[in-house]
This record gives C-alpha cells, sequence and structure tokens, in this order.
C-alpha cells in the first residue's frame, strides 16, 4: 500500500493568486498598455526582456467583444445538493460547492467517485435527479446541452470528440459558428454579414490556434494531427464558444510529463486571461500544481474542499486514496 506521502505527491504549494483581479493579456488594449502607459505585465516595451506580444494581439483578435474586466472571486456557478441516480447507484448524492469567478478549481477523487456524472449533470448531458446548478445566479435546470453552451459552459471530453476530417481550424470556426447572427439564407446567398462573419471567424479561428500553440497545423485534417495537438484543439474549440466556464475532462490523458508541464502553462494562461477553469485529473501532480482550489469526491460525496495545500494534509482525503495504485497517484501512469 502506498504511504501517504506518495499518495498526494506534489511538494510545492501552487502559487496563490490575488483574486481581486489577474491581469491578463487579455485584458490590453489595442496598444497593450494601460492608463499610464505602462504595459500590463509592468515589462517596458523597449525592454530588452519584453516578452513578443505574438499571444497577447492573438488574444485581442479572440476576445475583442469580451469584457473581462470584473471582479473576480464571487460565484459564478453554485452546485447545490445535486444529485444523480443510475437505478439503485447513486453515483452523486447531495453534492454542493461553488466555482468562483477567474479561479481553476480542481474536481479529483478515486475512479468511480462520480467527478464525470457531475460534469455531465452540469453540462447537461445527464439530468439531475435533485439539485441545482445555477450560472451568474440563474438556474440551469431543464435546459438543453446546446443552451447550456450558450448559457457559458464549454466542455473537453475524456475521449477527444474532434471532426476528424476537418482541418484544425475548421474544428475551430465550428465553434465560432454557433455565435454567428446570419440566417441560413444569408449564408447561401453569400451576404455581406455572411462574408464578415467568415472573414472574422478564420481570423478569430487562427488566433485561438495560436493562443493554444497550434497554429502551425491550422490546414492540417484533425484526425491527422498528433494526440497533444487534438487536444489543444480541442480545448481551442471549446474556448470559441466564448465560455464563461471551461470545463476540462482529464486533458493530460496519455501525455507524457514534458506534454503535462506544457499544458499546465496553457491553464494557468487561460484563467490568467480572464476564464474560469473547472479541471477532472487524475494526475494529482499536474491538480495539486495548477489549481487555485480543489473539490473532492468519494463514492458520489463531497469530502474536501478546499486549497491544495490543506487538501494534501486532510485525512479525509488522504484515506480516499489509499489503496490508489502508486502510478496513479504519482500521475505517472
Ligand atoms: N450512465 C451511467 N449509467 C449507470 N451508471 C453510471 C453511469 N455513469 C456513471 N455511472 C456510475 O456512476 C459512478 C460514478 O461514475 P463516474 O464516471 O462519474 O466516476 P468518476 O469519478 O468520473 O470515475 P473515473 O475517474 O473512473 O472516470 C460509477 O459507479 C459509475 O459506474
Amino acid at each position: 500500500m502506498a504511504s501517504h506521502d506518495n499518495d498526494i505527491p506534489g511538494d510545492e504549494a501552487p502559487e496563490q493568486h490575488e483574486r481581486t483581479y489577474s491581469t491578463g493579456h487579455l485584458s490590453l488594449d489595442k496598444s497593450g498598455e494601460d492608463a499610464s502607459g505602462t504595459p500590463a505585465d509592468g515589462i517596458p516595451t523597449d525592454s530588452p526582456e519584453a516578452p513578443p506580444d505574438l499571444d497577447s494581439e492573438a488574444a485581442q483578435i479572440v476576445h475583442q467583444d469580451r469584457d473581462i474586466a470584473v471582479a473576480v472571486g464571487d460565484n459564478l456557478v453554485e452546485i447545490r445538493d445535486l444529485t444523480v441516480q443510475f437505478g439503485g447507484l447513486t453515483a452523486l448524492d447531495a453534492v454542493t460547492f461553488d466555482i468562483r469567478r477567474g479561479e481553476i478549481l480542481g474536481l479529483i477523487g478515486p475512479n468511480g467517485a462520480g467527478k464525470t456524472t457531475c460534469f455531465n449533470a452540469m453540462t447537461g448531458v445527464y439530468k439531475p435527479t435533485s439539485g441545482t446548478v445555477t450560472l451568474e445566479g440563474k438556474p440551469l435546470r431543464g435546459m438543453k446541452k446546446h443552451a447550456i453552451t450558450r448559457a457559458g459552459f464549454a466542455r473537453t471530453f475524456q475521449n477527444i470528440r474532434l471532426f476528424g476530417e476537418m482541418t484544425a481550424l475548421e474544428n475551430v470556426v465550428v465553434g465560432l459558428d454557433a455565435r454567428h447572427q446570419t440566417s441560413v439564407l444569408g449564408a447561401l446567398v453569400r451576404s455581406p454579414r455572411h462574408i464578415r462573419e467568415e472573414k472574422t471567424s478564420i481570423e478569430h479561428g487562427m488566433a485561438l490556434l495560436e493562443f493554444v500553440g497550434i497554429a502551425d497545423k491550422a490546414g492540417e485534417l484533425a484526425r491527422n494531427l498528433p494526440y497533444g495537438y487534438q487536444r489543444r484543439l480541442e480545448i481551442a474549440r471549446a474556448l470559441a464558444t466564448e465560455p464563461k466556464l471551461l470545463c476540462l475532462d482529464e486533458p493530460a490523458a496519455g501525455f507524457n510529463p514534458a506534454e503535462k508541464e506544457e499544458l499546465m502553462a496553457l491553464i494557468r494562461t487561460i484563467r490568467d486571461d480572464g476564464y474560469t477553469v473547472l479541471l477532472i485529473e487524475h494526475d494529482m501532480k499536474l491538480v495539486m500544481g495548477v489549481c487555485d482550489r480543489i473539490v473532492v469526491l468519494e463514492f458520489g460525496k463531497k469530502i474536501a474542499d478546499d486549497v491544495p495545500k490543506a487538501i494534501r494534509e486532510n485525512p479525509a482525503v488522504i484515506a480516499a486514496y489509499l489503496g490508489v495504485e502508486e502510478e496513479d497517484a504519482d500521475g505517472a501512469a
């Protein structure tokens, strides 16, 4: 049996972020400067240390309409007494937690704990037996999947779901199309508005691919992309819907340690750009390293809800992970 220390690895407490507001790329105006004329990242643009502004340019295009200058820290999503039963099995048992605006919240627990069921109940895949999910105070109960996406939830899946016969760029543009205003007739006759939106979509889509680091493969068929690129493409497509909450279901599955590091950096960038992220992940090192807060499920019930350092020392969490295969806990699987 694994020791407690090995059960929940990761020596470093993750960087705790000031929840008042983090200045991400997307808070820059076109000039990339704040009102005082200082770049928002504090590094003068003429400094030799000034980073290339490719990301911020991409982010500007991607999120030109999104106002992210909002207070960070209030509740974006409230989950109250959420219960899902399958016949006699209670997969999720009166689970209550909040997702705060601008945080990365981890949802963890041993196999079968109810993590994916919780995701599915939140995103309209499953109808909860009871309980509520509200987004900015509005209940989502009874809404269909696409309506929940429109309301602001986007997700990726454990098993990648892309349009394999479409290019990477087309896969992202599909997500953007959901936001378009043109009618079918407008598209058929290629109305000026449709052409304008199409052009914007391509710019937007390219910026998103740039943002997740795969713009060089924009023209490749999704099915031909390397696995890591497919995972990033799924994230880009989810971001295309302009989500208020981005739900990532085991995004590091199948990644080697170097790819996991890169993924952690990407998730942090996404958070720093004003998104809120809900992350299901088996790899405890990744979870501990990237999350601001963690909710732990066991047998469908919430057993802990705290910052990573406290979670790592929580006796109930340690007990829940006893017996977990060491490679699973270490994230080396
Ligand atoms: N559609 C379903 N029908 C019946 N039982 C289900 C269904 N989906 C999940 N379950 C059961 O609900 C429980 C919780 O499963 P769930 O997939 O949510 O756990 P999980 O924490 O995501 O596990 P894993 O880490 O293995 O993905 C399990 O006992 C599972 O067998």
